[in-house]
């Protein structure tokens, strides 16, 4: 036995459907993905060891919505009235005004939910050729597809996390995702097969600010900050802006975004 079917005979024993079970517990335990209470989106979900794992971890009043082609069966009883789950493919529009009802967007429409999802993760996988550059370039097509429901339903400082297949790509991959989060892990779980080329790309901190570092504006100081900055807002955005005090208006240098705040210089104008 290879030290990696320790996770098939673990997870038979502990009642989880899949082997990958263990795959989410180590990513949650690295970057701490899901809190409790979360609403957290499971995009390719069958046969349902990640939704286990998350509905063990978002607790009794989390909910945990899982979507895939195949039909996912019920859980146990201490588990499933946390977790609904979708047939239907995750490319198709259809599916995803389906997620977004589960997933609380009462209107169901693109954009208009922001915010009622904290987390969307993706596990998805093509059905392999054995053709290892078709087979990349599909499973890179489903993450980016993940990256743009999750991009939609992701509230700020949401999460994102998924598979991928390692190749040319990835990193043009990786880099967009840093455009829209704070910050963008790369990282193989130790319950990943050794013969396995897929990778997790972990997205921390959706960011939502409505202004971005190196922007230039005027802003008009409303407040002081505890540490005595002054404070702007931008479209409901706080900027702290160092040595600015309530009732000017200054011309700033936006520096560092973060998902509910950002930091701003003054500049001579
Ligand atoms: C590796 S399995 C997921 C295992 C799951 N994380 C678990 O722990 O049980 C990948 C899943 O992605 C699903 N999948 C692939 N492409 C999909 C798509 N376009 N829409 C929905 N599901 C998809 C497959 O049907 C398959 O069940």
């Amino acid at each position: 036995m290879t030290g990696k079917d320790h996770y098939y005979n673990k997870a038979k024993q502990e009642g989880y459907r899949a082997r990958s079970a263990y795959k989410l517990q180590q990513l949650d335990d690295l970057e701490g993905l899901i809190d409790r209470g979360d609403t957290v989106v499971d995009l390719g979900a069958a046969p349902g060891g990640w939704l286990q794992v998350a509905a063990e971890r978002v607790g009794p009043n989390g909910t945990v919505v899982g979507a895939d082609f195949q039909r996912i069966r019920p859980f146990d009883d201490e588990i499933d009235d946390r977790i609904e789950t979708i047939r239907g493919d995750v490319t198709e529009a259809k599916t995803l005004d389906r997620i977004r009802r589960a997933a609380g967007d009462s209107d169901g429409e693109a954009g208009a939910g922001r915010g009622p999802v904290d987390v969307v993760l993706s596990d998805m996988a093509p059905n392999v050729t054995g053709e290892y550059s078709l087979d990349q370039a599909r499973s890179l097509h489903l993450a980016r597809t993940a990256s743009e429901v999750a991009l939609e339903l992701l509230g700020p400082g949401g999460t994102f996390a998924a598979k991928v297949f390692e190749g040319p790509d990835v990193d043009d991959f990786r880099t967009d995702l840093e455009d829209e989060f704070q910050y963008v892990r790369a990282t193989v779980p130790d319950a990943t097969r050794d013969e396995s080329s897929e990778l997790y790309l972990l997205a921390i901190g959706r960011l939502t600010a409505p202004v971005a570092p190196g922007d230039e504006l005027d802003v008009e100081i409303v407040d002081t900050g505890s540490e005595g900055d002054g404070i702007a807002t931008v479209e409901g955005f706080r900027l702290f802006v160092p040595g600015a005090q309530p009732g000017e208006t200054v011309r700033v240098r936006v520096d560092d975004v973060k998902p509910h705040f950002g930091f701003a210089e003054p500049i001579e104008c």
